[in-house]
């Protein structure tokens, strides 16, 4: 049962048209891959399901709810949350402030049924030896773990995740997909902006591929790597 549809979706800046019709439909606990080649729009997609602002035409469907024209902080508390590429964390509070600071602000709908307490989120997210470090102290990977951890205090049901494994090692890029799968695992709706193949290969239920203003391909991550136009537009006429 989709959770989160997206429907004949159009948007320009200016002059300059990103989408002519995106169409997109993801199912509770799944992890969603959004691909395309730099420019293509995804992160305009999300700032579009975000409410930070509105498409031309179209529809964001969200538990069967038009949610187009609510404000970001609306749809936090009913259960959206994202993380940003670039990290935003308040840098003089700790990671562990910093998560309990989103789930006061946020923490929807449900009080008292969190899928996770603040010290899990702690766990999950790798931060719990350095829970108590000013954010501004840490690592690029650990800060964007406190992105990720300010996301999960906000008790999400489903979370938009736009390229966290940018400028990560191998390792820690593991340590993310392995993240992915345990909110997935945890009834948690997952839809990831990536770049790097082997993550969306690895950890993608379904993925689509947005390409001049259109979804090219939808499907599993094996189907979409052998689709015809994909490989022409996004992986230049080579199969990866
Ligand atoms: N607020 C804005 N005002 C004007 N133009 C914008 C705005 N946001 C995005 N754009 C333009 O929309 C197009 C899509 O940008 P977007 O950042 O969504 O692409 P992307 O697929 O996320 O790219 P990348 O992979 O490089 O992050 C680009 O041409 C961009 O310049």
């Amino acid at each position: 049962m989709p959770i989160l549809e997206v429907k004949n979706l159009k948007k320009s800046f200016g002059g300059n048209q990103v989408f002519s019709d995106i169409n997109i439909s993801v199912n509770e606990n799944q992890i969603y891959g959004i691909i395309g080649t730099n420019g293509a729009g995804k992160t305009t997609l999300f700032n579009i399901i975000c409410g930070v602002f509105g498409p031309d035409s179209g529809q964001v469907i969200y538990k069967g709810q038009n949610i187009l024209g609510k404000k970001p902080w609306e749809l936090a508390r009913m259960g959206i949350g994202r993380c940003f590429q670039t990290v935003m964390p308040f840098k003089s509070m700790t990671p562990y402030e910093n998560a309990r600071v989103a789930r006061a602000n946020a923490g929807k709908h449900s009080p008292g049924k969190e899928l996770f307490t603040l010290d899990e989120i702690m766990e999950l997210t790798d931060l719990k030896d350095k829970q108590n470090i000013p954010t501004q102290d840490l690592s690029l990977p650990d800060k964007k773990n406190v992105e990720i951890a300010r996301a999960l205090a906000c008790n999400p049901d489903i979370v938009l995740f736009d390229e966290v494994s940018c400028g990560l090692s191998g390792e820690e890029i593991q340590a993310r997909m392995a993240l992915m799968k345990k909110l997935a695992a945890a009834g948690i709706t997952v839809i990831v902006i990536e770049h790097i193949m082997v993550f969306i290969k690895e950890i993608c239920d379904r993925v689509a591929v947005l390409h001049s203003g259109i979804v090219i391909a939808e499907g599993t991550p094996h189907d979409v790597s052998q689709n015809k136009h994909v490989i022409e537009a996004y992986l230049g006429g080579k199969e990866q």
